[in-house]
């Protein structure tokens, strides 16, 4: 019974698995179910604790003492001294608000990040009631028997009981050469670590395939006890949040010389000092951008969860903006352009081509289909995705053997088999040793020199001759030139010690079988997504392990080389130094990197960044990591790639489509253009800010001031914030494909957006502002010198306050386009820009005609002649900048954010190629 089970902690892995399954009450079949129910809820599920569980009192501390807000804390107490205790409850207010703003967007954004992990189920396969199943990882017990093999990720620590494995101890020693594994019957000595018989969780298996079973589980592990895994890093501020950091902290620095500035000027104006110490805190409080970067990090939290909606699942939050500027995708083909869907339609048997629908299985069928199935590990699922029964090649040769009538039944294969050389990237085959019989699979060139001999038409096996070779190899181009994938198979009879002495010696003498050649479809969705790449300046290259001819025709089907597509081998690739393959890719022609190796891929991506590209590398095996770690944006196969990828990743695609990452990259443009959008916005309102104090001063106190400090709070504080939110959720802007990528290197804060937001927004606002100020006290009666009694005055700064407001609506509309017409992307289509502008409307109003707020922000009611003054300023101010946007328009494409200089959206021709 489980309650007398030994506790997990006490459990000795160094016994001989006998005595271990004894201790664990479990057998080499595994547990029930039930029983493993039962001990999930006494041992707890399989995870690591969080050791900080309760983070956010520290994180709240974090925001409050932030120095923007200490800055702002030394405001406050200044008011308080000068007597302004409105203004510095204000200025609390505002410290307080932002706080908790920029708080619960951190919470928000650190959520997005951690639900991804849904995304990403780590699972293990057990044996459950005599049965080999899927389980969740945090669904393992001590007891479960596991299967580990090839790109799994070991999620708890097990004693081998068949099977050899090599494993990648890195997280636990910081090891990188993958280690041996291997089931034995003795007891273990020497350290844990080191020994042979044991695997660890949070390693991984990089090649082979065994049985386990577990003895240690969640915090029991090894890695559970270093904890290393609990400790999470500190999340690394993104460049645009870096980058806004900076402009944020200039614009501080400005907005205090402002403010200090102001003082001796108020005073000789004629204000008193306690009345200049007040305005500088307002300038000062006013202008310090305080919530610009939470909704930075909001936006690009937004933007993770709408890709993962759209199947790109993203770590980190930076990623986003990184995805943005991407200048190469390197795609792989199998499963990304192609379906990974194989079927097999062609065979080619002693010397002759066959179609497998037409042809009647004869013996040669039946011996190749037969040895081709029996060399495969692959299960095919019931009914489910065929991408769960594992590598889809080996899946359609399973399908080949059950046509030619020879089925071959997983179960029996594998318990036939008395090794099995794994596939090998770099070897590009693989082989397994059955009833005395090698059998070999892999790519043609890989296999055939391996072959001595081969077979005629009467099943007898021949010298293989140079003319045989040849007319093999022949065959292969023209089924790769048809898009075919094509795979040879090869046997050998031999004495079952020299089939097991190892690789090296196991495969040679060959008898060729044959060719078989597979279609695998392109996806639907590519060809399109192909070309948009292709409008938005992005080259694509194709790194395969595939045959050059057959990877070729695939990627021309799907657009990419414009017709121009270049193949380098992998073999010339190796022959190639690094100079010769800079010049290669400085041409931006579209190529095919065919039959590469992890290195290779790992070149090419260094080459790439080396040249200044954004690389978005794709991968899905286990020697795939270096790259994808290496890559700018590594993307990982989240249906058919191994837990190792999906690790090093930093995307991961849950549908494995190449599609996915062109809308990965557009959402990335459209959250940078976002950013830039309310950026816009939150900077136009200095100017009519501050310029109705500079006339005030420059006046020398002849034109009353024209806005209370508390009138200024209440704009950046109230009406301001929900547009500003809501310009980040804005759509793609027409056209945001049809530009070049944006240089990495490019500021958010440019010379264009400044000049927008202050020459242009900012000054038409003012001269609205002022003119609105001006007209009232003109109405009023009053005349340069003449005193002005404070009611009139109220009415006055109201419709300065008021002014701003309208103005901000105007700019609301025009930050909505950076290039475009607004009527491009409908003048209504963004509904929470339309709720946020109602609720600015209500709140202004409230200020203006509420008698209890009345007093408190010295405003005073306004009349039908004001309001229909004001009424124009939102049109006129989006009015100024539509005529600034349709003018760029005509001067030609969109200017500045290209990319590097050498950049042409269209290829050029290889010098010598
Ligand atoms: N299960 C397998 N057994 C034996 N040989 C295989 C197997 N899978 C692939 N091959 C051979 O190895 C070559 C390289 O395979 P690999 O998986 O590295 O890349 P790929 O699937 O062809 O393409 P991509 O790199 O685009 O995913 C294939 O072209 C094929 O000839």
């Amino acid at each position: 019974m489980a309650q007398t089970m030994t506790a997990p902690a006490e459990v000795d892995e160094r016994q001989p698995p006998t005595e271990l399954f004894r201790h664990l009450r479990s057998s080499p079949a595994g547990l029930r179910s039930r029983e493993a129910a039962h001990r999930l809820t006494v041992f707890g599920p399989n995870e690591l604790s969080r050791r900080h569980g309760r983070r956010w009192p520290r994180q709240l501390r974090a925001q409050l003492t932030q120095p923007l807000a200490v800055l702002l804390m030394v405001a406050a107490m200044l008011a308080w001294a000068g007597h302004s205790a409105p203004l510095a409850v204000a200025v609390l207010a505002v410290i307080a608000l932002n706080a908790g703003f920029a708080f619960v967007q951190e919470r928000q954004a650190e959520q997005a990040v951690e639900a991804l992990a849904a995304y990403l189920p780590a699972s293990a396969r057990v044996m459950r009631d005599g049965a080999p199943v899927e389980v969740p990882a945090r669904e393992l017990v001590p007891g479960d028997v596991m299967e580990v093999a090839e790109g799994d990720r070991i999620c708890a620590d097990a004693r081998l009981i068949d099977g050899v494995v090599a494993v990648d101890m890195s997280a636990l020693n910081g090891e990188s050469v993958p280690v041996t594994r291997a089931a034995d019957a003795e007891p273990v000595p020497g350290p844990l670590l080191e020994a042979r018989e044991l695997i660890f969780s949070g390693t991984s298996c990089t090649a082979g395939q065994a049985r386990a079973v577990v003895t240690h589980t969640a915090m029991h592990t090894e890695i559970g006890r270093i904890a290393a895994l609990s400790q999470r890093g500190r999340v690394e501020p993104s460049p645009l949040e870096r980058q806004v950091r900076r402009a944020t902290w200039i614009i501080a620095v400005a907005a205090v010389a402002a403010g200090l500035g102001f003082l001796p000027i108020g005073v000789l104006a004629g204000l008193g000092w306690t009345a200049a110490v007040t305005f500088a805190i307002g300038l000062i409080v006013a202008n310090v951008p305080e919530g610009l970067l939470p909704t930075i990090t909001l936006a690009l939290a937004a933007g993770i969860r709408e890709l993962a909606r759209a199947g790109a699942v993203v770590k980190r939050l930076s990623a986003v903006e990184t995805l943005g500027s991407t200048t190469v995708i390197c795609t792989d083909k199998t499963g990304t352009l192609t379906e990974n869907r194989m079927r097999v339609t062609r065979v080619w048997l002693a010397g002759a081509d066959r179609d497998v629908a037409a042809a009647g299985p004869d013996r040669n069928l039946r011996d190749l289909a037969l040895a081709a199935a029996v060399c495969t590990t692959a299960r095919p699922a019931d009914g489910g995705d065929p991408a769960d029964g594992g590598d889809p090649t080996e899946l359609a040769l399973l399908r080949l053997a059950e046509t030619a009538g020879v089925a071959v039944d997983p179960a029996g294969r594998d318990a036939a088999r008395t090794a099995l050389y794994a596939f090998d990237p770099r070897d590009k085959r693989m082989s397994v040793v059955t009833a005395g019989r090698l059998y070999t699979k892999g790519a043609p060139e890989s296999v055939l020199p391996l072959c001595t001999t081969a077979l005629d038409a009467q099943g007898r096996a021949a010298a293989l001759t140079d003319r045989h070779r040849a007319g093999v190899m022949a065959a292969v181009d023209r089924y790769a030139c048809a898009g075919l994938r094509v795979i040879a198979v090869a046997r050998r009879v031999a004495a079952p010690q020299r089939l097991t002495a190892g690789r090296r010696a196991a495969e040679t003498g060959l008898t060729f079988l044959g060719l078989v050649a597979m279609v695998d479809p392109p996806r639907p969705a590519v060809p399109e997504a192909v070309a948009a790449a292709h409008r938005a300046g992005i080259t694509v290259h194709v790194i395969t392990g595939d045959y050059g001819p057959t990877a070729a025709e695939v990627a021309a089907k799907v657009g990419i080389g414009h017709g121009r597509l270049r193949i380098v081998t992998g073999a010339a690739l190796d022959r190639m130094g690094d100079a010769a393959l800079d010049r290669l890719l400085a041409d931006r022609r579209e190529t095919v990197f065919a039959r590469s190796s992890p290195e290779g891929k790992l070149r090419i991506c260094e080459a790439l960044r080396a040249e200044g590209h954004i690389v978005a590398m794709t991968g899905d095996g286990v020697n795939d990591a270096p790259a994808l770690r290496h890559a700018d944006i590594g993307v990982a196969m989240g249906r058919s790639g191994t837990d190792v990828a999906r690790e090093a990743a930093t995307m991961v695609l849950t549908d494995d489509n190449f599609a996915t990452i062109v809308r990965a990259v557009e959402a990335g443009r459209r959250v940078y253009d976002n950013v830039r959008k309310f950026v816009l916005y939150i900077f136009a309102h200095a100017v009519p800010e501050i310029v109705p104090f500079l006339v005030f001063a420059l006046s020398g106190g002849a034109v009353p001031v024209p806005l209370t400090v508390l009138q200024i709070l209440a704009i950046d504080l109230g009406t301001e914030t929900l547009p500003a939110l809501a310009l980040s959720r804005e759509r793609a802007e027409p056209g945001l494909m049809d530009r070049p990528p944006r240089a990495p290197r490019t500021g958010i804060i440019d010379r264009r957006l400044l000049w927008r937001a202050w020459g242009l927004l900012g000054v038409t606002s003012a001269v609205l502002v002022m003119a609105g100020f001006c007209w009232t006290l003109w109405r009023i009666g009053w005349r340069p010198g003449d005193a002005l009694p404070p009611a009139a005055h109220a009415r006055a700064t109201t419709m300065t306050f008021a002014g701003i407001v309208a103005c901000q609506i105007g700019t609301a509309f025009a930050s909505r386009t950076d290039h475009a017409s607004l009527r491009s992307i409908g003048v209504f289509s963004n509904r929470l820009l339309l709720g946020g502008i109602a609720f600015e409307l209500a709140f202004a109003a409230a200020l203006i005609w509420l008698p209890p707020l009345r007093p408190l922000f010295g405003t005073a009611p306004l009349g039908g002649a004001e309001l229909a003054f004001l009424a124009p300023f939102p049109v006129i101010v989006w009015g100024v900048d539509e005529i600034y946007r349709a003018r760029l328009r005509r001067r030609g494409p969109r200017p500045a954010m290209a990319g590097p200089a050498t950049w042409t959206t269209h290829p050029v021709p290889a010098p010598g190629s």
